[in-house]
């Protein structure tokens, strides 16, 4: 039978009102379009709601903890610093609505024209037309998906048993012993609050190394630092092949090791595992898409395989972060109101985590840059020769840039350590107005500062001799 529904027609609608989905419809409203953002949930996304301001909080949290530990250094008497959890998951809680005040997503729309929609989930009827829970349909000659992503479950028994990131929130009380699957950036996150908030943490990973995808000495140097705080950090595992609950409540958590099966019990397990597109009541087929290492496969235009669907943020799977989102999501609006002719530049994506010690980077790895040219040059310098580190007491970590073999550009800067995120971000900040090294070693930082560490590493890069061709 065919549905009775109020269709809805708009030039541009956007499913999703995360920071991608909020980028594009401001961006086609901008442009004259009639636009609606479809939102099944909260306006702000992961981002604001489950994601980077939740974990940033907790992360500020962890590092309140371990000021208070070694408080007594400086002759402060602090306590033990022990962690009220529901004191602190309220504390999360207040400061994202803060956050949210902020944004004023809904208000930023009604002013832009743009009609918010919030009936439910959206769902591609065909490959024009989208139904919303509450059975209401809208049309829009240009459809951008910005529905994000969701955590991936490993698909072994007992899989329903584990906890994912964005519920961590929601756990009745703070573990003794958790197990974290999956150090990637957000595991690794996880693994640094819970160690603070005196869990006892095993951090599993299939991969050989922690944080994989960053640059070898940054993987190895976080690594160190969480078996020095006492994380028990198994990588390169076979896999974790089942969850079973014991009868005492805890979860026993089975992984294998070089064949060798090992069996331990935890208070709860997170799978921080990967990040799929949100996609899986969408009705891709229906509007003729399908999932590509899922999400929606998009060319540079961030137009899908139907030309006038987009995709852009975590839907399709490229740079899962804020920072890509947006720009990714302005460049698909615009695609979409003044026809396909917007791609995107290759943008620097600084990025970073907020551990113990926090990591960062941007461009190249040096391995990366090495594939490219052998003769690449490199230099790296340990925090613990900069007065300002020495002085707080956070001597652990270093910055290392990459540049290539006439020192005129460039390729890489990764750090490790205090500020490290705020280091990267200065380098990229020269990288991307191409300042030379000599320039960048010539630039005058004021004392006694972190960021003091990036004309020695300049400077270091100078002094390296050139590489024996
Ligand atoms: C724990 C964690 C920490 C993170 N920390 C950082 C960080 O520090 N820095 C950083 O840059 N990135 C971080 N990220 C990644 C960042 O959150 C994402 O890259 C970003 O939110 C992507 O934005 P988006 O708009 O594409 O998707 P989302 O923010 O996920 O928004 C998608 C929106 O679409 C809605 N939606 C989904 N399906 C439908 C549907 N069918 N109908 C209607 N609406 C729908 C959802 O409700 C949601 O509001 C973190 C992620 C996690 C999980
Ligand atoms: N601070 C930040 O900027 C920040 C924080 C969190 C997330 N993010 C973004 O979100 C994205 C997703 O991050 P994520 O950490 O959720 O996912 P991820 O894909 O980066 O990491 C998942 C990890 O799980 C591991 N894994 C996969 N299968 C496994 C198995 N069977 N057993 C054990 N381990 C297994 C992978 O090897 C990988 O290391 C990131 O790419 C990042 O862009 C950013």
């Amino acid at each position: 039978m065919r549905s009775l529904a109020r269709v809805d027609t708009y030039d541009v609608v956007v499913i999703g009102a995360g920071p991608a989905g909020t980028a594009a419809a401001l961006r086609a409203a901008e442009l004259g379009a009639r636009v609606a953002v479809l939102e099944a949930d909260r306006v702000g996304g992961t981002c604001v709601n489950s994601g980077c301001v939740p974990t940033r909080v907790l992360a500020k949290t962890a590092r309140l903890v371990r000021e208070v530990r070694t408080a007594d250094r400086y002759g402060i008497g602090a306590g033990p610093g022990l962690v009220d959890w529901p004191t602190t998951v309220a504390r999360v809680h207040a400061t994202v609505d803060r956050v949210r005040g902020l944004k004023r997503e809904a208000e930023r729309f009604a002013e832009a024209g743009v009609t918010l929609v919030l009936e439910g989930r959206a769902r591609f009827v065909d490959d024009v037309t989208l139904e919303l829970a509450s059975g209401r349909r809208v049309r829009g000659s240009s459809i951008v998906v910005c529905v994000g992503g969701r955590s991936r479950r490993l698909p072994i028994p007992g899989a329903e048993l584990a906890t994912v990131p964005e519920d961590v929130l929601a756990l009745p009380a703070l573990p003794r012993r958790v197990a974290i699957v999956g150090a990637g950036s957000t595991g690794a996150q996880l693994t640094t609050i819970f160690s603070a908030f005196g869990s006892e943490v095993t951090l599993l990973d299939v991969a050989p190394r922690i944080l994989a995808t960053t640059d070898d000495d940054v993987s190895r140097a976080v690594a160190d630092a969480f078996r020095s705080q006492g994380v028990d950090v198994r990588t390169g595992l076979d896999g974790v092949t089942a969850l079973e609950r014991e009868a005492d409540g805890t979860i026993r958590l089975t992984s294998v090791e070089d064949g060798a099966p090992s069996r331990d019990r935890f208070d709860a397990v997170v799978m921080a595992t990967g990040w799929p597109a949100d996609v899986a009541d969408l009705g891709l087929e229906n509007a003729g898409l399908s999932l590509t290492n899922g999400a929606i496969a998009v060319d540079r235009y961030f137009r899908s395989a139907v030309g006038h669907i987009f995709a852009a943020g975590d839907a399709n799977g490229r740079d899962l972060l804020v920072q890509a989102a947006h720009f990714e999501a302005e460049a698909a609006a615009e695609n979409a109101v003044l026809g396909v002719n917007r791609r995107t530049p290759g943008h620097l994506l600084p990025s970073g985590g907020f551990t113990d010690p926090d990591y960062a980077g941007v461009g190249m790895t040096e391995a990366e840059a090495r594939r490219r040219d052998p003769l690449c040059l490199v230099a790296t310098v340990p925090l613990a020769e900069l007065d300002r580190a020495v002085i707080d007491d956070r001597e652990t970590g270093f910055l290392k840039l990459v540049a290539d073999r006439r020192r005129e550009v460039i390729l890489g800067a990764h750090a490790v350590g205090e500020n490290a995120v705020e280091i990267v971000q200065s380098v990229t900040t020269a990288m991307a107005a191409g300042v030379d090294l000599a320039t960048l070693a010539d630039v005058r930082f004021a004392y006694p500062t972190y960021g003091a560490i990036v004309g020695l590493a300049a400077r270091a890069l100078l002094a390296e001799p050139p590489a024996a061709a």
